[in-house]
């Protein structure tokens, strides 16, 4: 391949685009590239600017730097100089066969690139109408009415029915409009599928027939395709614009007699690429030139990509501007495009020139794989006959959707769709049922733990009551001896630490333990009990002693003057004392729901009988105790040892005299009462339990313990 300019040259070969159309299908086709050297304008002329192009021959643009410095050859399949017209252009461009090839089922495009001003609409439609209702003169129509023509002349002399609708379509901003809609201002989006490629939702196609219906279609859209004025153009294209014939051949059609065919005929007249500081552009034109740049490098950018095979089969940027995604069939897909590049002679344009014929160059060496619209031929009609059925399932789909879920779900029964909707919905009611389950399970889990939560702290409540008893029992185990009554060593735990509780709602619960000073302790806390009723207990206490020692002197003290009573009353243990020795008050009387205070008729006595005070369980113990003692004492013979340090007796009436030898008899009435007082402080102690005193326990000897409480 001959290299000229640095880049690989491909001779053309004359009218190339006649020369594809008769080459195979499929095969690689290089885009046909057209340059168009317009003639000088009025304004270029005025200001006296050179030209710096020449055409050297049919394919050959020389260019000749002002300075004398070495001319630049470009090639391109047809050259064509100012002095060419309208019709020669459109003659020897190739565009007529384009047209053949889109009846054919090829997808054809015709568009003009270059700087702005160059030609280009000129070079497609022909010179602006000057006025309202004119009407561009014959011999100055473009491209696009010859070929329009041309198209229509053929399909006549087709004699099949052919359906000719023509878009037209402007990109303005990024935007896409609908230049044929009623709202061009509506933008239209750019959308992709396999069978279509890219293409406009939504955009309007209006069938045509006749030369004069598709040259309304082409004059309306060019009244609203936006354009301004600016330095270098009058009448400036501000977007690119895209008119294109849909052709669709039936079967029988002389071109492919055994298929339906679609064809297309696109013209692409772009906006010209522009340098801002050359067109004095401001605001909305400033703007507009941006976007246009913007796209037109894009459009670059794809085109040289695709020169390059490996490139080519990779991945094509054609989604970076709204452009190259329209024209991405065209360029590197299964059409036939055919480039016509636009260029000014005058050296002040010579930079931007060398730009297009650059530009130029490189998209002569892109290659298409020309394939006809339709190559399915026949399955094509099975495939859109499943679209259809597609198109018409999805359409339920999306009615059913909008549809309650109930009535969705006993609908469709037998499709697939709805036996895929039943089992969808099936599953999510399951997952709902089975997370409220859980929640309930949660719930209840939740109530099962609270109630354990207090369950335990009763059980650990009652588990340190019985602790306390525990330990009380323990240092109870030990009786004390009466002098040492409660000592230190046996002092259960409550009396480590007395008085550090002073609240009295606790001190009401539980029976007295036993009748040492722990039983002046709260039983919950352990604090010492309220003073009031200490003392009150402590005058009942002396009472007790009191009423107890004159009952014994009453029926003993006469027999043995000085010597029971008062080594008994000698060895009673402290029980004022206690009050006297401790500073803190105690608290003998203990009662509870479960077990009540019980009160024990003392043996009448002088003073018991008017006496207002009730004998406590714990008074009495101290009754039974002493009983016993006196009883152990009488019976080993120590009531005949005289204590000297006994006090007197206590002097008083006495209804039964004494009589010496008269103590065995004595003894034995004491006996019994004594006996009789050990039952009633066992049936009370009993009693306190809430159970009757085993025949064991009524008759515990002296020796043993005090029952528990
Ligand atoms: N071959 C030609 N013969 C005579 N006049 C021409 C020719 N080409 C262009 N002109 C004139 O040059 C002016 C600019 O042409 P045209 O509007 O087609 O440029 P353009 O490339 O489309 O510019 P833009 O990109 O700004 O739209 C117009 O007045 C047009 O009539």
């Amino acid at each position: 391949m001959e290299v000229r300019n640095g880049e690989p040259f491909q001779c053309p070969t004359g009218n190339q685009p006649q020369a594809l159309g008769e080459r195979a299908e499929g095969m690689e086709t290089p885009i046909q590239v057209v340059l168009r050297v317009r003639p000088m304008n009025q304004a270029e002329l005025r200001r006296g600017e050179q030209s710096v192009l020449h055409c050297s021959g049919p394919r050959t643009l020389r260019v000749s730097p002002l300075g004398g410095g070495q001319d630049v050859a470009f090639h391109f399949s047809v050259v064509m100089d100012g002095a060419r017209t309208q019709d020669e252009v459109f003659q020897g461009s190739g565009v007529q066969r384009l047209v053949e090839l889109a009846l054919r089922g090829f997808s054809c495009t015709a568009f003009t690139f270059g700087q702005t001003g160059s030609g280009k609409t000129y070079t497609l439609t022909g010179p602006s109408p000057q006025g309202e209702g004119e009407t561009v003169p014959p011999s100055l129509t473009g491209l696009m009415q010859r070929s329009f023509a041309c198209l229509l002349d053929k399909v006549q002399n087709v004699g099949t029915p052919i359906t000719l609708s023509a878009s037209y379509l402007e990109i303005y901003n990024e935007q896409v409009r609908d230049l044929l809609s009623q709202r061009p201002h509506h933008h239209l989006p750019v959308r992709w599928n396999k069978t279509r490629g890219f293409y406009v939702e939504k955009l309007k196609a209006v069938k045509f027939g006749t030369f004069e219906e598709v040259m309304e279609l082409l004059l309306e859209g060019l009244r609203r395709r936006r354009s301004s004025a600016h330095s270098l153009n009058e009448v400036s294209s501000r977007s690119h614009a895209l008119f294109t014939i849909h052709i669709q051949c039936p079967v029988g059609c002389p071109s492919r007699p055994k298929e339906q065919t679609f064809g297309k005929l696109c013209f692409v007249d772009l906006a010209g690429s522009e340098k801002v500081a050359a067109t004095c552009s401001r605001g909305e034109l400033m703007l507009e030139a941006s976007n246009i740049n913007r796209s037109l490098l894009a459009l670059g950018h794809c085109i040289s990509l695709l020169l390059d095979p490996r490139q080519k089969k990779n991945h094509i940027p054609y989604r970076d501007s709204k452009l190259t995604r329209l024209l991405a069939d065209s360029l590197g897909g299964s059409g036939i495009t055919l480039m016509v590049a636009c260029v000014s002679p005058s050296a002040q344009s010579l930079p931007e020139t060398l730009n297009t014929l650059r530009y130029a160059s490189r998209a002569q060496r892109v290659t298409t794989r020309a394939m006809p619209k339709d190559p399915l031929g026949p399955q094509r009609l099975g495939l859109e006959e499943e679209i259809q059925q597609l198109r018409q399932e999805n359409l339920m789909l999306k009615q059913m959707l909008e549809q309650p879920l109930g009535h969705r779900a006993s609908r469709r029964k037998g499709s697939r769709s709805g036996w895929a909707e039943r089992s969808l919905y099936g599953m999510l009611q399951e997952f709902m049922l089975e997370n409220q389950q859980l929640r309930e399970e949660k719930h209840q889990l939740r109530s099962s733990r609270d109630c354990a939560q207090k369950e335990k702290q009763v059980l650990v409540q009652q588990l340190n009551e019985l602790n306390r008893r525990l330990l009380c029992s323990a240092g109870r185990s030990v009786r004390c001896p009466p002098q040492h009554f409660c000592s230190p060593s046996l002092l259960c735990p409550c009396s480590v630490s007395p008085g550090h509780c002073q609240t009295p709602a606790c001190h009401q619960v539980l029976p007295p333990l036993c009748s040492c000073h722990c039983n002046q302790l709260c039983l919950l806390c352990y604090a010492p009990c309220a003073g009031s009723q200490l003392r009150q207990d402590q005058a009942n206490q002396k009472e007790s002693t009191a009423d107890l020692k004159h009952y014994i002197n009453r029926r003993e003290g006469s027999l043995l003057p000085g010597y029971l009573p008062s080594q008994i009353f000698s060895e009673l243990p402290p029980l004022h004392v206690f009050g006297a020795q401790t500073k803190t008050p105690w608290k003998m009387e203990v009662s509870s729901p479960q077990v009540q205070t019980q009160t024990i008729a003392p043996p009448p006595g002088p003073n018991l009988k008017e006496h207002p005070v009730k004998r406590k369980s714990s008074e009495w113990a101290w009754a039974h105790f002493l009983a016993e003692t006196l009883a152990k004492e009488e019976t080993s013979g120590r009531a005949s040892q005289v204590m000297p340090s006994a006090p007197p007796l206590p002097q008083g009436p006495c209804s039964t005299p004494w009589r010496p030898g008269g103590v065995p008899s004595a003894s034995r009435m004491l006996e019994e009462e004594l006996e009789v007082l050990r039952d009633q402080i066992d049936c009370t102690l009993h009693l306190g339990q809430g159970k009757p005193p085993s025949s064991q326990e009524k008759h515990f000897g002296s020796g043993q313990h005090l029952p528990p409480c």
